[in-house]
């Protein structure tokens, strides 16, 4: 690992994972969101309440489920190691488990490393509200679990000490679990098998692919020659491969052995974190059913499927966007659900360009978990996939300005703001704050990651480096090399400051014409100069003395065909 000159983590509000700062709320009461609240500045996602998620949840795993009928023909115990693939729903690590044994045994190890910190910036690796949602997750798998017969046992430890120990206990014939494919849970997966090899009665560990909508099995092309360029990734599958149905689940699963203490959902505290209430903009409500009622939310009850491609753009509330993410991130929801549910849309009710463009985001989400196979560690390196050479500086004051919504640009600080208030950020933002951190700051683009990888719901490392490594002009594809334009971005995406005086408050009071160039007097001074375009509209663009990166591409402007 390289030596990172930040050893010791930054000082944010968000680093709050000191074990004395306890906090006794239990998990239940995360789920709580004021009706006031709701009226005010934070909206629910998904808006459905308590119990119209659960009828939907409910009527989903009716219409996905296996007949009655269906039979298990295996022996004996197996476990079923959950991952990212918290759902029952076209779970086929779970349907595996189930037809292969007659007891199946599902287990959640709360793996100590997932809380420690960032590999080379040492931020948290797991900010409070992802942890919250994590919980959330797993208390509605649970619910999810039993109501088949099944429940969920949750530990916290190492899965290469407690899987092997678990095989060794029950008895068990096999491990299955979903693949994952970047290097962190690769080693990991290594770790169990050689746990359960040391076990030595027999246990084996099965991988099962879950993860995309295309199968990786059904590319028709080895993974390791995926096309650098996405558009021939995507003419290429949609060709030549069909997306499987996703797996029906039977409606009844157990028995589960007999286990004594099945563990509880720990609370945020037992994590070393301390609660983040969303004080502004959008709590997403973690877990299974409420990803399905997510779908069932914006495609169903909104109708808001039909004009995705023209809203996706957006920056503010709830409905411009599916926000899908963080459940496909947690495996609550699979893209082939997604796809079905798009199908049955489009023959009940229409079928346009923005019906298949939400399959067209899909199959980005496919391609970046594909090439983390292909690129592996280089993802994360510095010079990217291409290691390209250049000068990025490490400037840590500028960094935090960026970190904390302080550069003076309204449109980054308001995202940046976003960000560390609710855990989540438009696709728009996300590009704007990237190419700002890496075009204008000059910073290292890793800073930017990591701090992404603390803060989002969704976060995901095949998407997020993948995306950050195509924002900082080191992807694999050497055309996807951007600058986004402030003033463009700004003018385009938010022509009124609404967006930006909903997270700056102090914008508000400014006409709308003033808001994204409010000048040093109204807001702040401007932290660096941009690169192209005017730098501040009034204010005091300073230079910074860190300078800007320095490598040899060209720092295009963007051509907005890509992610
Ligand atoms: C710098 C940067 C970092 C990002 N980090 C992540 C991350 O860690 N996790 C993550 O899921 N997405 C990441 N994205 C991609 C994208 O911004 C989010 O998936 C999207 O904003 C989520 O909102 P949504 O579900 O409403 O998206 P929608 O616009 O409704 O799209 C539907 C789905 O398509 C997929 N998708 C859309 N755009 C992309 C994309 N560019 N790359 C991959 N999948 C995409 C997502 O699964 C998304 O849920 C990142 C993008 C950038 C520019
Ligand atoms: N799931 C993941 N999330 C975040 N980062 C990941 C994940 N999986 C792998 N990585 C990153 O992959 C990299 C591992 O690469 P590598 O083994 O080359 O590291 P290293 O040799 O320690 O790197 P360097 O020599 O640059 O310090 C690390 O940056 C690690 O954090």
């Amino acid at each position: 690992m390289a030596a990172s000159f930040l050893s010791s983590p930054f000082s944010h509000p968000l680093r709050r994972f000191t074990l004395h700062h306890l906090s006794n709320k239990p998990v239940s009461s995360l789920f709580l969101c004021s009706a006031a609240k709701m009226n005010g500045h934070v909206y629910r996602v998904p808006a459905l309440d308590e119990e119209e998620m659960a009828s939907v949840a409910g009527k989903t795993f009716e219409r996905y489920a296996l007949p009655s009928s269906a039979k298990r023909n295996g022996k004996g115990t197996a476990i079923l190691w959950f991952r990212n693939d918290l759902r029952v729903l076209d779970n086929d690590a779970l349907y595996r488990a189930w037809s292969s044994s007659d007891t199946l045994l599902p287990v959640y190890c709360l793996d100590p490393r997932l809380f420690q910190t960032t590999h080379y910036f040492a931020f948290p690796k797991t900010g409070a509200l992802r942890g919250a949602f994590l919980m959330e997750c797993l208390a509605d798998l649970r619910k999810n679990l039993m109501r088949r017969g099944l429940n969920l046992l949750i530990r916290s430890g190492k899965p290469e000490d407690i899987l092997p120990s678990l095989a060794k206990d029950f008895g068990a014939h096999t491990v299955l679990a979903h693949k994952e494919t970047c290097s962190e849970e690769l080693q990991v997966e290594r770790l169990v098998d050689q746990g359960l090899k040391g076990v030595g009665n027999g246990t084996k560990l099965e991988f099962i692919w879950g993860s995309t909508m295309y199968h990786k099995d059904d590319l028709p092309f080895d993974v390791l020659d995926l096309p650098d360029v996405y558009t021939q990734f995507r003419k290429s599958v949609e060709a030549k491969c069909r997306i499987r149905s996703s797996t029906r689940i039977p409606i009844s699963l157990g028995p589960t052995p007999s286990v004594d203490n099945w563990g509880d959902v720990p609370t945020l505290s037992q994590l070393g974190t301390e609660l983040q209430e969303v004080t502004r903009g959008m709590r997403f409500v973690g877990g299974e059913s409420a990803g399905v009622g997510r779908v069932f939310e914006y495609f169903w009850k909104k109708d808001l499927l039909k004009v995705y491609k023209e809203t996706r753009n957006g920056m503010l509330g709830p409905d411009y966007s599916t926000k899908f993410s963080p459940w496909l991130a947690f495996g609550c929801i699979s893209p082939r659900f997604i796809y079905e549910e798009v199908q049955r849309y489009e023959s009940e009710r229409v079928a346009n360009n923005s019906t298949y463009w939400v399959l067209f985001e899909l199959i980005w989400r496919d391609y970046f978990r594909f090439l983390s196979i292909k690129c592996g560690n280089s993802l994360f390196h510095l010079g990217g996939p291409r290691n390209v050479q250049g000068e990025w500086s490490q400037d840590k004051k500028l960094f935090e300005s960026w970190r904390d919504g302080k550069t003076g640009y309204p449109i980054i600080d308001a995202n940046m703001k976003e960000l560390s208030t609710t855990g989540f950020m438009s696709n728009r933002g996300r590009q704007i704050v990237c190419s700002f951190l890496v075009r204008d700051m000059g910073l290292d683009w890793r800073m930017g990651a990591e701090w992404f990888e603390t803060c989002l719901l969704d976060y995901d490392p095949c998407s997020n480096y993948g995306n950050w490594t195509y924002g900082a002009g080191v992807g694999n594809d050497p055309r996807e090399d951007r600058y986004f334009s402030i003033p463009k971005q700004a003018q385009n995406y938010d022509p009124e400051g609404e967006y930006v005086a909903f997270w700056v408050q102090q914008l508000r009071r400014l006409p709308k014409e003033k808001r994204h160039w409010p000048g040093r007097l109204m807001y702040m001074d401007t932290v660096v100069p941009l690169k192209h375009g005017h730098g501040g509209g009034g204010g005091n663009a300073q230079t910074s003395k860190s300078g800007g990166f320095r490598g040899n591409h060209s720092g295009r402007r963007s051509r907005h065909n890509g992610p």
